[in-house]
């Protein structure tokens, strides 16, 4: 579904109170009944049926038939607009260009807000991997609800937006954190290109050290990134790094942080023999390198990206990889 902010203004007042109350019902109910998403609205209930009729038509709900009862679900593209809505009523969104580049589990798109500043907005979508692979195999679908992935991206976002948050405030190198709603991001558009597009440059051994002493900083600070590769890494044209994905990033006190750490450095470390056939004896190890001198794990969590959903999402992305890795 393409992502347009026009749409938003031809969308009426009404058109969102059905939308918001097929969400809130959505907490209580996989499949929200006609009913309570009038009662919610506070509309009567052929206007919201209506209404309803007209947002299924433009997939923003679903139509579902329950055995006892006829009911709907919010759709990623319903779930979207509210979003996106938020955006607009904060000032943060303007208009909505471009798509950028579709992550295995994300979409990007550069917006802009009134003054026409360009930012990216990330959109996040669980579930798109594992719908794919188990497309064939039903048995998996029926065990995993829209709703809960829908909850899973909501998650995935607030992580995004917490840790990018503390990392920006602390100076590292990672886009400005905008704006958050739901399942999505507004971040600063970063100009530059992903390290797995670069065929070369000017000093690898500089840049070498610049990503490893970055990975030894995040320790220090208290993080593990868990998932430093080429794709999440930016280039900027004078050389500079710039991270722009974090999903798997754990405190340093995680029990698999060791474990994550040198999968990091080691990622790094065959990265630049393959690409530009650059080795080094010098690669930072766990604890010998990695001194703690601040709390930025227990500043995340104190932000409200609790210790709670941080295992939440945790124990969703193991459970999607095993799945994942079953299914091949
Ligand atoms: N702030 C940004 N500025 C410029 N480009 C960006 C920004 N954020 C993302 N991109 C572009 O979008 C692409 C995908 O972004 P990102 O890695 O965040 O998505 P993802 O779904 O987590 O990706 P994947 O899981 O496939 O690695 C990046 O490779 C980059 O080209």
């Amino acid at each position: 579904m393409k992502l347009d902010a026009k749409v938003l203004r031809y969308m009426s007042p009404e058109d969102f109170r059905v939308l918001t109350a097929a969400e809130m019902g959505s907490k209580n109910h996989e499949v929200v009944p006609s009913a309570i998403i009038s009662q919610i609205a506070k509309l009567r209930h052929g206007g919201s049926h209506k209404v309803l009729s007209e947002l299924a038509r433009r997939n923003l709900v679903a139509k579902v038939q329950h055995i006892k009862y006829d009911g709907y679900r919010l759709t990623y593209g319903g779930y979207d607009y509210l979003a996106l809505r938020t955006f607009c009523q904060r000032n943060s969104v303007y208009s909505v260009g471009n798509q950028i580049g579709v992550g295995k589990e994300s979409d990007i798109y550069i917006v802009a807000n009134e003054e026409e500043r360009q930012m990216v907005l990330k959109i996040q979508r669980l579930g798109r991997m594992s719908f794919r692979t188990i497309k064939s195999k039903r048995d998996y679908l029926k065990n995993r609800k829209s709703a809960s992935w829908m909850y899973m991206s909501k998650l995935a976002a607030e992580k995004e937006y917490a840790f990018m948050k503390v990392l920006h405030e602390h100076g590292f190198p990672v886009p400005e954190p905008i704006d958050q709603s739901r399942h999505c991001i507004v971040m600063e558009l970063i100009d530059a290109f992903p390290l797995r597009q670069i065929s070369e440059v000017a000093d690898p051994g500089k840049l070498y050290s610049t990503l490893m002493n970055l990975i030894v900083k995040l320790a220090s600070y208290g993080l593990i990134h868990g998932d430093f590769n080429e794709f999440n890494i930016l280039i900027r044209e004078n050389g500079d790094a710039v991270l722009i994905d974090f999903p798997q990033m754990v405190s340093i006190d995680h029990p698999n942080a060791e474990f994550y750490f040198n999968r990091d450095v080691e990622c790094i470390r065959v990265f630049f023999k393959r690409r530009f056939q650059y080795e080094s004896l010098l690669y930072p190890k766990f604890r010998l390198d990695t001194e703690r001198e601040f709390d930025l794990d227990v500043k995340v969590a104190a932000s409200g990206f609790t210790k709670e959903k941080q295992q939440e999402l945790e124990k969703f992305q193991e459970e999607e990889g095993q799945l994942a890795q079953e299914l091949g």
